[in-house]
């Protein structure tokens, strides 16, 4: 009767599965010009939102089964709406943005110092890819649980989230897997070890989440939207602006798991994308003299920092941060894909339902046909369009669509809702480094690399290391620092 009810569990979980596998999948989709991604990405379907990708990756999603969903990783419907909604309005919206002032200016000097410390120490040498990562953890950290965390904890989290990064390739094995059961069997040690970073997290988050319960504060973390916010009880895949009467909290499990989205898309990301920058004025001195001088023109030189309301004057580093993310988008690919109310056409036919269609977004940003040049880091070619900023705005993908050139934030409804705070982020934090230190190749094994480490996240093969001079002017800065 044992070997009855083992075979009688077996076959009750491998029968979806082996169903789904002998059911022929559409042929999969890859977009490499610019146009035809232009006119799927943003101006989206005939019919249908276009607006759903094929089952995430997210760890969290994969963990509970899909349970629970994050806003990467939500169908298209009310239930991420809501989520989304909730992140750009109430924490990533220019208008609360300015209530983070204080944490970016603590993670920027923080940086600073740890630098100029290691380079006390080393013989002028910084290893500075970790210390920029762990810069953008704890700003973002402090953005999502408050203030007054523990720098021990908060070290241990950004430790603990560079492990869940590296068990990124390992949850693809999940999520793609056409017999999910019999894979988790196979690959047991890679399923104990996300399952085990998923523990760790909810070990690690409840009680931070827990401690905002009932707390009223001037600066509201993430968390705190995440406690107010309702959710429709059911989803409902049509998206309107109706409200919906039933709703309910976010559970537990889902806490964790946009608290582990908020970490992850914030810090991976923009840390990369400032390691690129910092690496590229790195190969190119005069591009580095160039930003530096344009600084100098509107920061006194006594100023403790540059500040923020100085950096929309800065259109050269701003030139130079759209160049960096032209060249090296920190996120690879965009993905959708078709479902039933999607009327998608492609070359004169309509796409069948479960096509998956894939955008390599470094692929698109280097379409000979969009740039003159395009292999070159030109930051000038950001300069050329003045007045409207036409250029810079499609860089970052303008709301309408019209001129996108590159889409390093992706296109259309689900486009990245972090754009904006990315862009502070990376130019705050470039222009402050680029003031305080003059930064210069390092010989050897040490010395700069600009060939990608192609994964979830586009990284430096090679992390950044760099020899810094002091550069600032004015003051004893040897003393300050
Ligand atoms: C340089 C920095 C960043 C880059 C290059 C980037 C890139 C992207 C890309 C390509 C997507 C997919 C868009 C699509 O499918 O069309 C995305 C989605 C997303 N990003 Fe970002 N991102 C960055 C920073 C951030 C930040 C700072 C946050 C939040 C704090 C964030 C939160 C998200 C979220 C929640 C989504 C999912 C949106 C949805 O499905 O509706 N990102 N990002």
């Amino acid at each position: 009767s044992t070997i009855r009810a083992t075979l009688a569990r077996m076959k009750s979980t491998l029968a979806p599965e082996l169903s789904s596998v002998w059911k022929p999948q559409p042929a999969s989709i890859f977009v490499t010009d610019l146009a035809t991604a232009h006119r799927l990405l943003v101006r989206g379907a005939a019919g249908g939102a276009f607006s759903n990708r094929p089952p995430s990756i997210s760890p969290s999603a994969i963990l509970s089964r899909r349970r629970y969903q994050n806003i990467t990783s939500a169908p298209y419907g009310q239930h991420w709406r809501a989520m989304r909604h909730n992140l750009t309005s109430e924490v990533l919206h220019p208008a609360r943005l300015h209530r983070y002032a204080a944490a970016r200016r603590s993670a920027m000097r923080g940086l600073v110092e740890d630098l100029a410390e290691q380079r006390r120490m080393s013989d002028a040498v910084v290893h500075a890819a970790e210390s920029i990562r762990y810069a953008m953890f704890s700003l973002v950290a402090t953005m999502c649980f408050g203030d007054g965390l523990d720098r021990g904890r908060v070290r241990a989290m950004a430790d603990a989230q560079r492990d869940l990064v590296k068990s990124l390739a390992a949850a693809r094995l999940f999520a793609h897997a056409k017999l999910p059961a019999v894979t988790r069997l196979i690959y047991r040690e890679q399923w104990k070890k996300l399952a085990s970073l998923r523990r760790q997290q909810e070990e690690t988050y409840l009680p931070l989440i827990d401690s905002r319960r009932g707390q009223s504060s001037e600066r509201p973390a993430y968390v705190d939207t995440l406690l107010d916010l309702k959710v429709p009880l059911d989803d409902d895949p049509v998206v309107t602006s109706k409200p919906r009467r039933a709703q309910r909290r976010l559970s537990e499990g889902e806490l964790v798991g946009m608290c582990s989205e908020f970490l992850g898309a914030g810090t991976e990301t923009t840390a990369s994308a400032l390691q690129w920058t910092m690496a590229n004025l790195v190969k190119r001195p005069d591009v580095q003299e160039a930003v530096r001088r344009e600084i100098r023109a509107f920061v006194a030189a006594d100023a403790d920092e540059v500040s923020e309301d100085v950096l929309g004057k800065l259109e050269y580093l701003n030139a130079v941060i759209m160049e960096v993310l032209r060249l090296h988008p920190p996120t690879s690919w965009v993905f959708r894909q078709v479902m039933e109310d999607d009327y998608v056409v492609h070359d004169g036919q309509r796409l069948p339902v479960g096509t998956k269609v894939y955008f390599p977004l470094a692929a698109i940003a280097r379409d000979g046909r969009a740039w003159d040049d395009p292999e070159e880091f030109r930051p000038q070619r950001f300069l050329t369009c003045k007045g409207e900023d036409e250029e810079l705005v499609a860089a970052v993908g303008s709301s309408d669509g019209n001129n996108v050139k590159m889409m390093p934030f992706g296109g259309g409804r689900r486009m990245c809702p972090g754009r904006g705070t990315a862009m502070l982020h990376i130019s705050y934090f470039a222009a402050n480094l680029v003031r305080e230190f003059e930064w210069r190749e390092a010989e050897g094994e040490l010395a700069v690399d600009l060939h990608p480490q192609v994964g979830f996240f586009t990284v430096m093969n090679h992390p950044l290391r760099a020899h810094l001079e002091l550069a600032r002017q004015g003051q004893d800065t040897q003393q300050r620092l």
